[in-house]
């Protein structure tokens, strides 16, 4: 293996492989850190957390197991992935984490770019914006456990670090990687900030980022990252091919973001959909035998259970029960769920939402997933080789608004 990746979450790492893929490198994505080696003929590995929103220390550490393994297959340089709306806390994990593998790596100056203008994001004078709007007044600064409400990712992420935080704005970006390498190389220890409001933006910071042990970002900073592997003549892996499932497809959502809310809707316009409400979660009136009954006796091809709310009612149950008490109920839920789905006898399933697809591969117990083709820009079609289960894990924010017709259609072909 030669790039080494390690994702905060789960929709997250499988827009990195995603990417990976795309741009020609052969990829596996690994739910956790793996107990043995990893098999032969894989450029890049990436391994997925659920380190997003976990206590910093805890977060710390995973990442760094995530790192000695890599190292351990032979990795030379590693991508630390986090979201492109830099979904983080003021007190991490972005900058901690980066921090810890940067001092475990002898790196001193790490890039931070969530940029991903293939979804809208993009970063221009240290500001963060989601198309045309600055982070701050998108719909993420009503997120259930990461609300952003700060733009500046300089200021952000200054709370969550003891490093230098330094800036390389655009004007240097578009002058070129030569620029940006030497904009980069000398300075004393920090976390850079660059600027990139293009594809080519990324691929020139990955030219830039050659001889660079640490880079972090969103799935975009790795666009420019493969063509420096194929320059040295070390890519060798080839992807296996594509398989979907026949049959009947759960959809979870989780997610209570604007986009997926959308999508939830107009799923509901054209097939059966449950609402489980916190109430009904907490209550434990909304168990996984019950909603599978539903789900069952839908018959439906693609029965919709979810949880998605607005922010008002997302608010409203958090100030009763608390807010991770109840994202850890209702995360419980669906992974309970996907596994009574999966021993029903179905082989497919589509999640929306970081952590609740997280909480469903890591109930589902996924060692290791494949990656199939693009269901829309950051989402991948994914496969468990052991058992054929076919699965979509997708990011809140992404996806068009008939995603989850579209997925069927994917994780079916
Ligand atoms: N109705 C609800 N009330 C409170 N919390 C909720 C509700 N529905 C979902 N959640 C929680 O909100 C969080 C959404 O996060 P996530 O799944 O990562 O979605 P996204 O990808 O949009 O960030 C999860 O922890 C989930 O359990
Ligand atoms: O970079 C992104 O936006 C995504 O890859 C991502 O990290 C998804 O996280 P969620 O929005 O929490 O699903």
């Amino acid at each position: 293996m030669l790039l080494g990746c390690i994702g905060d979450d789960f929709t997250g790492s499988s827009d990195l492989a995603n990417t990976l893929r795309k741009e020609g490198m052969g990829v596996r994505l690994f739910s956790g850190v793996p107990d043995g080696p990893a098999a032969d003929g894989i450029d890049a590995g990436v391994v997925a957390l659920k380190s997003r929103t976990i206590p910093v220390a805890e977060a710390v550490a995973q990442s760094r197991a995530a790192l000695r393994w890599l190292r351990d297959q032979g990795c030379t340089q590693f991508l630390f992935k986090y979201c492109s709306t830099f979904d983080s806390t003021p007190e991490g994990n972005i900058g901690p984490v980066a921090a810890a593998l940067a001092e475990d790596l002898g790196e001193t100056r790490v890039i931070i770019c969530p940029a991903f203008p293939a979804t809208g994001r993009s970063v221009y004078q240290g500001h963060l914006f989601v198309g045309d709007m600055l982070l701050s007044d998108s719909g993420m600064r009503h997120h259930p456990l990461t609300p952003m409400t700060d733009s500046d990712i300089r200021r952000w992420l200054a709370q969550q670090t003891d490093w230098a935080v330094d800036h390389i704005g655009a004007a240097t970006v578009f002058d070129g990687a030569d620029a940006i390498r030497a904009a980069l190389g000398g300075g004393s220890r920090a976390m850079v900030v660059v600027d990139a409001i293009r594809d080519a933006d990324l691929r020139a910071i990955g030219r830039a980022a050659r001889d660079r042990t640490l880079i972090t970002g969103g799935s975009g900073i790795a666009l420019g990252l493969p063509d420096n592997f194929r320059d040295a003549g070390t890519l060798s892996a080839t992807e296996p091919d594509w398989q979907g499932a026949k049959g009947r497809a759960l959809l979870l959502s989780g997610s209570c973001s604007e986009q997926t809310r959308r999508q939830v809707a107009a799923a509901k316009a054209s097939g059966p959909a449950y609402e489980v409400t916190a109430e009904a979660v907490m209550g434990g009136e909304a168990t996984a035998a019950r909603l599978l009954g539903w789900a069952e006796d839908s018959n439906a091809p693609a029965p919709l259970i979810y949880s998605s709310a607005d922010p008002a009612v997302v608010k409203a149950a958090q100030e009763k029960f608390g807010r991770d008490t109840v994202a850890s109920a209702i995360e419980a839920l669906f992974g309970d769920l996907a596994v009574a789905w999966r021993d029903a006898g179905h082989r497919i399933i589509v999640t929306a939402g970081g952590e609740t697809s997280g909480a469903v591969v890591e109930a589902l117990k996924l060692d290791r997933l494949d990656i199939g083709p693009e269901i829309a820009a950051g989402v991948p079609a994914v496969r468990d080789p052991d058992s054929g289960l076919c699965l979509a894990l997708k990011s809140g924010n992404f996806g068009q608004d008939d995603f989850f017709a579209r997925a069927v259609g994917v994780l079916t072909a």
